[in-house]
């Protein structure tokens, strides 16, 4: 049996044959001329025969879809036919002499930055164009096609990362399973596996090797795959299974096992999230991440369009608390009306709050759309600003807030900074929320994007949790005590959950799918041994022993598969 070990980022326990993503296709090389054995027409004919079947196999794709997927697919397949593209790709067959991989490349090109440019619903659509391209190229070279694997049948993905396109057309009921070569624990493809509730490992090196077809086990706590499954990890999986169900439905009330409460709320980007995470018994919204509603955006929204967006998740809990957070441009989350794409080192640039600094307006226009969606739904509505760093930053969005008649304004904590002087940054706002994600790229100088750095990338790091202590102690100083809850995917592990609650952390917020894991977990513990496991991943000498030792302390964890 071999086994390979990576980060677990999304727990479950399944049994399945693995598909290897196809390795994106490399542009041809410029300048690449027509075979001599190849006329004209004959290459104008094989891309035409390649573009049908790019269309065909996408089609039927598309109507075995449904909801995002689908819409993705038919578009895309659309693009296949397109004239103009291929109408361009003849030309440059024709006049110059081009392959036809070579043709369909830069037609594809410019009729991709064409789009681009028109902006709007046009400009969403340049990137289904490359898609196509590559498709195409493929078809001509023989090779898969790139992106996941079609299949009728259920597969384990396994990938080197997944970019956040390919996530639109994952289908949790025939990928069963994800793991990755590449990716880091807080990356965008282990965000969205966690969302989807799918068993996901990250940064397991070597898993590209293994044979299409290899029959593996996988452990999303454990972060291991193995090869030829055992007895044991065969019951493994079917106890998994048969757990599901305990796991599937939180009960909306957060609470230790003697009653200490710790609402759990939900981590959303936009209407439709927040409505699922109503559904599964949300006790509200503590982290939505506004600048999700605007990514494909090269304009800033209007005031009126952002106010019906926020609206759209305040409506889902009528009377319960909505955390907001004012975009958070940059770094991950480009926007291009806000950030600046040459920046050499965007993660410590001007991203989340800092935008305000060098576009100036866009702040105060986020604030009164949500001042007006706010003052029109029943919720309860917070506001809280990202990348915080100093006092007097807080003060400032506090009186923004103030302007715009927002009562209950908020720091997140991501920066260290913010952590440390915690007492003087909460001074000029009513609570803080702690971005663990943020703070640990920052508190460990290590990129959250990076599989080779996740072994540092974890908040199980002592630093970091030591850093959520301090900034509960700086809330606590001065007897003002306002809340201090968690947002970051740290919320989302059970047994760090514990650790979180132990140390003071008031609400945790998570992808709505993870509610019932550490809901279940918190009820098996009183505040008391959460607080005894919060001091034992604190005097751990690293990370790994922080995890280990608060996990054996935990057997529900092994039991649930968690
Ligand atoms: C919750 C956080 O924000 P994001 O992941 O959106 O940066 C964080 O940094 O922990
Ligand atoms: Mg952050």
């Amino acid at each position: 049996m071999q086994n390979f070990q990576g980060v677990g980022v999304s727990p479950g326990r399944v049994i399945g044959t693995i598909r290897q993503m196809p390795k994106p296709v490399s542009e041809p090389p410029s300048g690449e001329q027509l075979a001599a054995s190849t006329t004209a027409e004959d290459a104008v004919a094989g891309l035409k025969a390649a573009a049908q079947s790019v269309h065909d196999e996408l089609k039927a794709r598309a109507d075995k879809a449904s909801g995002d997927g689908k819409a993705v697919l038919e578009a895309t397949a659309l693009m296949a036919k397109d004239t103009m593209l291929l109408k361009s790709a003849t030309k440059l067959i024709n006049n110059n002499g081009s392959s036809a991989e070579r043709a369909i490349w830069e037609a594809g090109a410019s009729v991709s930055e064409m789009l681009h440019n028109l902006g709007g619903y046009m400009a969403e659509r340049a990137t289904d164009v490359l898609d196509v391209r590559a498709r195409i190229v493929a078809e001509l070279r023989g090779v898969p096609a790139p992106g996941i694997p079609a299949s009728d049948t259920p597969f384990i993905l396994v990938a080197e990362d997944l970019a956040p396109a390919d996530t639109a057309t994952l289908d949790p009921a025939i990928v069963t399973a994800l793991v990755t070569s590449g990716g880091g624990p807080q990356s965008h493809t282990a965000i969205i596996a966690r969302s989807l509730g799918l068993p996901a490992v990250v940064a397991a090196r070597g898993v590209d090797e293994i044979p299409d077809g290899a029959e593996v086990f996988v452990d999303g706590a454990a972060g291991s795959l193995s090869l030829e499954p055992t007895e044991e990890q065969r019951a493994a999986a079917i106890a998994w299974v048969e757990n599901a169900a305990t796991l599937a439905v939180f009960d909306g009330n957060g609470t230790t096992a003697d009653g200490h409460l710790v609402p759990l709320l939900a981590n959303v980007g936009g209407a439709k999230d927040a409505a699922a995470a109503a559904a599964l018994g949300a006790q509200g919204v503590g982290l939505f991440r506004t600048e999700f509603c605007f990514l494909e955006r090269d304009t800033e929204p209007t005031v009126l369009e952002q106010a019906a967006a926020y609206r759209g998740v305040f409506d889902a809990f009528p009377g319960k608390k909505v955390v907001l957070r004012t975009l958070d441009a940059g770094a991950d989350k480009p926007l291009p009306f806000l950030t600046d794409a040459t920046e050499p080192n965007p993660a410590l640039g001007v991203r989340g709050y800092r935008t305000d600094f060098t576009t100036p307006g866009v702040l105060d226009r986020q604030l009164e759309a949500i001042a007006i969606a706010a003052d029109e739904s029943e919720a309860e509505v917070w506001v809280m600003a990202p990348m915080i760093s100093t006092a007097a930053e807080a003060a400032h969005f506090a009186s923004m807030c103030d302007a715009a008649g927002i009562k209950t304004p908020g720091v997140m904590v991501e920066v260290p900074s913010a952590a440390l002087t915690s007492a003087s940054v909460l001074r000029h706002v009513g609570f803080a929320s702690l971005g663990t994600n943020d703070l640990t790229q920052y508190a460990m100088a290590a990129d959250r994007q990076l599989g080779p750095l996740a072994e540092l990338n974890t908040p199980w790091q002592p630093a970091v949790l030591r850093l959520v202590q301090l900034t509960v102690a700086g809330s606590a100083e001065e007897g003002h005590g306002k809340p201090v809850g968690v947002c970051g995917e740290a919320a989302a592990d059970p047994a760090l959950a514990v650790v979180l609650v132990g140390l003071g952390v008031s609400t945790l917020s998570m992808t709505a799918r993870s509610l019932a894991a550490v809901g279940t977990v918190l009820k098996t513990v009183t505040l008391e041994q959460a607080q005894e496991l919060a001091r034992l991943a604190l005097s751990a000498p690293d990370a790994l022993d922080a995890k280990a030792w608060v996990r054996a302390k935990l057997p529900i964890l092994e039991e649930l598969g968690l």
